[in-house]
């Protein structure tokens, strides 16, 4: 009869929705593909993602959110309300309400936007919560203590690095530089270097299955198909883990860079607890080889991954919707 509450980590690669007693049951690329001259709305997540850079002229397959905020309003609305079609939580009675998880940085209009979307989705009370502090909390920390915890999230379009003590954010950073970006370097590089043209889809495969940010630590392989920017002609040719390596240096130095500021405007204390209880790296691009050891040398304290870091977040809503009676006003928007 009543609709549940949901928790919804709303990325710029991927759509994760928490319901309250159920758990995930929705993850989902945040991709939607559309009739350009109609802009109909013809598939959403996975069935889009696998339309990514293979449509014909008229279906253009869009990721509505860049960045980590939204870039396009009208078909953010239109996944979101997918979505919650979808995982169908609605009651006769009532309308659920929503905790959605956004970056630190995020304007006035922004939050603005993202509640005008959850709440035409169907939703009736909207939440928004930093990403940062649920990622912690979905990766078992307990920030509520008056002690340094110290998370940094990697997404696909934003990076958030934060230092939180008794349940809030006592230093943060949140920079646009995380998997797209190291996706777009790995394809810059393959077309300067072998002047071959390649997709997104192929570029990430090379992240994935080849690429390391540690110096050394892997030597893997992988063939990859393109088109030549020659002959026009469809080429393959290997790649090599040590190239990437270098393709990815300056990219990954901008994190390391991000890390440090937030370190150095941390207080002692809470640095203090951090060397003891370590970093701990959730999200995706947490799972990029050779990070947390690139970082735990850079950074000078234990750096852990945590389990399941791409669930982090919607793990954390969930434990947050448990308590969200109790959520501060300010985080209804
Ligand atoms: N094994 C892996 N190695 C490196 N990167 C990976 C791996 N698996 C996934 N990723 C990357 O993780 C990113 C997606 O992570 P995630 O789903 O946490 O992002 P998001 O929450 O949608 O983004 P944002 O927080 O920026 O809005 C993608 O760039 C993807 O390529």
């Amino acid at each position: 009869m009543f609709a549940r509450d949901i928790g919804i980590d709303l990325g710029t690669a991927n759509v994760l929705i928490h319901v309250k007693g159920k758990g995930i049951v929705l993850n989902e690329p945040s991709v939607v593909a559309m009739d350009r001259t109609s802009g109909k709305v013809l598939e959403v997540g996975d069935a889009a993602r696998k339309m990514v850079g293979r449509t014909p002229g008229n279906i253009e397959a869009i990721r509505p959110l860049k960045d980590g905020v939204i870039a396009d309003f009208d078909v953010t609305e239109a996944m979101l309300r997918h979505f919650i079609n979808k995982i169908n939580v609605r009651g006769f009675l009532s309308k659920p309400r929503m905790l959605i998880c956004c970056p630190t940085n995020i304007t006035k209009v922004e939050q603005k936007a993202i509640k005008e979307a959850a709440e035409k989705s169907g939703g009736k009370r909207i939440f928004l919560e930093e990403e940062p502090k649920v990622a912690a909390i979905g990766a078992g920390m307990d920030i509520f203590q008056p002690s340094g915890n110290m998370v940094i999230d990697i997404g696909g379009g934003t990076t958030d690095v934060a230092v939180l003590s008794m349940g809030d954010v006592v230093t943060a950073s949140s920079i646009k530089m995380a998997g797209d970006k190291f996706d777009n370097e790995i394809l810059q590089y393959i077309k300067k270097e072998y002047k071959l043209l390649i997709g997104e889809r192929t570029a990430e495969d090379i992240k994935i299955n080849v690429a390391t940010v540690f110096s050394k630590s892997r030597s893997e392989e992988i063939d990859i198909r393109g088109r030549d920017m020659v002959s026009g002609l469809p080429r393959t040719i290997t790649v090599y883990s040590a190239e990437i390596e270098d393709a990815l240096k300056e990219s990954v130095s901008v994190i390391v860079q991000s890390a440090k500021q937030v370190l150095e405007r941390t207080p002692p204390e809470l640095s203090a607890d951090i060397i003891d209880r370590g970093v701990i790296l959730t999200g995706g691009g947490a799972m990029l080889h050779g990070l947390d050891q690139l970082l735990a040398e850079e950074l000078k304290v234990p750096v852990l991954v945590a389990e399941e870091p791409m669930n982090c977040v919607a793990k954390g809503t969930g434990i947050m919707l448990e308590n969200i009676d109790k959520l501060p006003k300010n985080n209804i928007v």
